[in-house]
């Protein structure tokens, strides 16, 4: 029975927030992906529901100024955001969610955003929930006062490796000035550099079960 009332949070793993690695430089971004999926594939259940847990409640704590919010729903083994997408709108807020796809299964070509109500929801490209709800435009971030993203890696800078696509690269440009952006990623995904490109924009913290970390500056 101890085992069934103890809360996740009490999982005995990397509670000492991020360790310092250096992504290997003749690495590229494809190959530190393929690392990425591989080490997040490999993490059990009960440390998954952990992490998960934790972040969302850093999540909460550091989000309740906010209204409007833009946040990617995960999938498989990402790091959760369903949880806590649910829990800001039942606080009331506003919740921006990535559409990837027209709801007759055809990709969009450009990035897109829909209000997320919890409930209005269909499985789109790549097994990505999305909100059946109306389309905006990629400009529909202007709006957000925080940009919750995905990413597999993140540096010390604040530069991401993400899945590749260039989806939030795209989006991100179009945020009101000063809005911050938040990795969702895991202490072991914070590593001192990783390669970019002229297009890659940095992300403002990174999101992990320890904490919110700044980066840059
Ligand atoms: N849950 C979630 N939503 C998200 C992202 C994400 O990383 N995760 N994105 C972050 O940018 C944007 C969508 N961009 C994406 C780009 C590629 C793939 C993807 O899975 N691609 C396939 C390979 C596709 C191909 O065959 O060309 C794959 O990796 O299996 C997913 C999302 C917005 N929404
Ligand atoms: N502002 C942009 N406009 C058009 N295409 C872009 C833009 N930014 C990036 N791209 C394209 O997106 C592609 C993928 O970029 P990159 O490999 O940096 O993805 P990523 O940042 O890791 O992934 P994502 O943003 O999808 O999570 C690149 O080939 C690039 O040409």
């Amino acid at each position: 029975m101890r085992g069934v009332m103890m809360h996740h949070s009490l999982a005995d793993e990397d509670l000492s927030g991020p360790r310092l690695g250096k992504s290997d430089p003749r690495l590229g971004k494809e190959e530190l992906r393929r690392g990425c999926h591989d080490r997040r594939a490999a993490v059990d259940h009960r440390t998954r529901m952990s992490r998960d847990d934790r972040r969302t409640e850093h999540a909460m704590s550091r989000l309740l100024w906010a209204h409007k919010v833009a946040l990617y729903l995960s999938r498989g083994d990402e790091p959760d955001t369903v949880g806590l997408a649910d829990t800001l709108v039942m606080m009331g807020k506003q919740v921006l969610a990535p559409v990837l796809t027209d709801g007759h299964g055809h990709s969009l070509h450009e990035p897109a955003w829909a209000w997320y109500d919890g409930k209005n929801v269909r499985t789109g490209l790549w097994q990505i929930p999305e909100p059946i709800a109306p389309v905006l435009p990629a400009s529909a971030i202007t709006v957000a006062e925080v940009v919750l993203c995905s990413a597999l890696l993140v540096d010390r800078a604040g530069y991401r490796v993400g899945v590749g696509g260039g989806w939030y690269d795209r989006v991100l440009t179009q945020r009101a000035p000063g809005v911050p952006v938040w990795a969702v990623v895991n202490d072991d995904e914070i590593v001192d550099e990783v390669p970019h490109d002229p297009w890659d924009e940095p992300v403002t913290a990174a999101l992990t079960p320890t904490g919110l970390h700044l980066l840059g500056q």
